[in-house]
């Protein structure tokens, strides 16, 4: 079987499901599919302002208006006939999602109330592909992935019960296959005790990968705006090339350095067995696109990335001892409690500092968990540069006109945080 994933910005709009149906009909490959989708266009950064309003107890009726008015204005640009029962569907999923906001206090735990409110997006999108792709023909089956990718309840990122959901997903997916087309959502997943987990902003593709390990796909296709894994991203270099063929190994280290084309957990499951992983464009299906595999090609062009919004935290010491593995061990238990991921980090004979993804709440409770103990300064609104097999050419090129408050260099990569 074969597992295609559709981002936001393949659903974005009624002609972009149009351009995803005729996908499924002229590259829909001989034999099983599954497809996993998002939610339409931005509506998941929607879902997030809604519930901060809701959070802080103000009024959130007009934003929660306008994401209705988008979903059903596709809806009515897909279906000729607007009794047609979809639309009850998708008033019954924007009534469950008006409740849960209306219930949200400022004592909920916020991260749990995250994931039973942003989940929304993923629901309705999926609802609407079923639905128009039984009007256009093609028989197929709508599956909650929230009742096979099962997680813990660390929420906002749930932790995959692997054992559980291959049983799961095993039991029951193989033979809605053979019935035709599977539909379902990306990012998230569920508890065992009913309650909805996502998988990490941007996590439909880690969950297409959960898919295709457990149901043991031949392949997956991840269908994006642009020609395959490149080299940049375009949207900051006009010059990029497109690998035709890459390592998993490569793959992976670029995800995690911020291409944000690929979600970094999207990788190992499918590298474990070996299960190539296309990425296609859906404005050019025809096109080669990238193959990511187990092979060894020789990378030659350097790769570029950006990840933006980046802080950098130091932690000194008060007294002008050094920086001991004592001290280390405590930043990184408080970073471990918080959450709070390493993008780089360096360290000084009195000071320790960390490159990390700004997140103001968590920012502020690492300072009050750590300024007893160190003297805590940090900047925000910088950029995070990596260049993968740079060169001479590839350094001057990301330095210039940047201040630059931090470099660090391996024999393959060079990085830099900066301004
Ligand atoms: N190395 C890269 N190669 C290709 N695209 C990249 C790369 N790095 C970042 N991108 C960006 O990733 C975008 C596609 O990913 P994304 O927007 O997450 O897709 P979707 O949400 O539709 O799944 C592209 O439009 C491009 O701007
Ligand atoms: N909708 C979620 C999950 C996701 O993966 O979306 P996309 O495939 O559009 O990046 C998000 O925006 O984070």
């Amino acid at each position: 079987m074969t597992v295609y994933k559709f981002g936001g910005a393949s659903v974005r709009s009624a002609g972009s499901f149009h351009n995803l149906t005729r996908i499924l009909k002229t590259q829909g490959k001989e034999g099983q599919l599954l497809v996993v989708v998002s939610a339409m266009g931005k509506t998941t950064n929607a879902l997030e302002a809604l519930l901060h309003l809701a959070y802080q107890q103000q009024d959130f009726s007009s934003e929660f208006a306008n994401l209705k008015d988008y979903h059903l204005q596709v809806l009515r640009e897909l279906l000729a006939d607007q009794e047609h029962r979809a639309f009850r569907r998708l008033e019954h999923l924007f009534e469950l999602l008006h409740n849960q906001l209306k219930e949200i206090t400022p004592n909920d735990n916020f991260d749990k109330v995250y994931d039973q409110t942003v989940s929304f997006g993923e629901l309705f999108s999926s609802a609407i592909l079923h639905y128009f792709l039984a009007e256009q023909g093609i028989h197929n089956t709508l599956i909650d992935s929230r009742k096979y990718i099962q997680t813990d309840s660390n929420w906002r990122e749930g932790k995959v019960d692997w054992a559980w959901t291959e049983r799961l997903l095993r039991r029951d997916v193989p033979q809605l296959l053979q019935q035709g087309l599977v539909v379902t959502q990306g990012f998230l997943g569920g508890t065992n005790n009913g309650l909805t987990t996502t998988l990490g902003r941007e996590g439909s593709d880690f969950s297409a990968a959960i898919f295709a390990f457990c149901l043991d796909a031949s392949e997956m296709v991840i269908w994006k705006d642009v020609a395959g894994l490149l080299n940049a991203d375009p949207k900051h270099f006009p010059d990029t090339v497109r690998y035709p063929e890459i390592s998993y190994q490569e793959t992976v280290e670029m995800a995690y350095y911020g291409a944000s084309v690929i979600h970094p957990k999207t990788i190992k499951p499918l590298a474990n067995k070996k299960i190539p992983l296309y990425v296609k464009s859906f404005l050019d299906p025809e096109g080669e696109g990238t193959k990511i595999c187990d092979c060894r090609f020789e990378v030659v062009a350097p790769a570029y990335i950006i990840k933006e919004n980046q802080c950098l935290v130091s932690f000194g010491v008060k007294d002008f001892t050094f920086i001991s593995e004592k001290n280390l061990g405590t930043i990184f238990n408080a970073l471990s409690e918080l959450r709070i991921k390493i993008n780089l980090m360096q360290n000084s004979a009195i000071s320790f500092s960390i490159c990390t993804d700004y997140n103001p709440e968590r920012l502020e409770r690492l300072m009050q968990t750590l300024q007893d103990q160190f003297l805590i300064h940090y900047n925000t609104n910088l950029q995070l540069y990596t260049v993968k097999n740079y060169n001479p050419e590839s350094i001057k090129r990301i330095q210039e006109g940047k201040e630059v408050l931090l470099e660090q260099r391996t024999r393959t990569t060079f990085q830099i945080v900066c301004r």
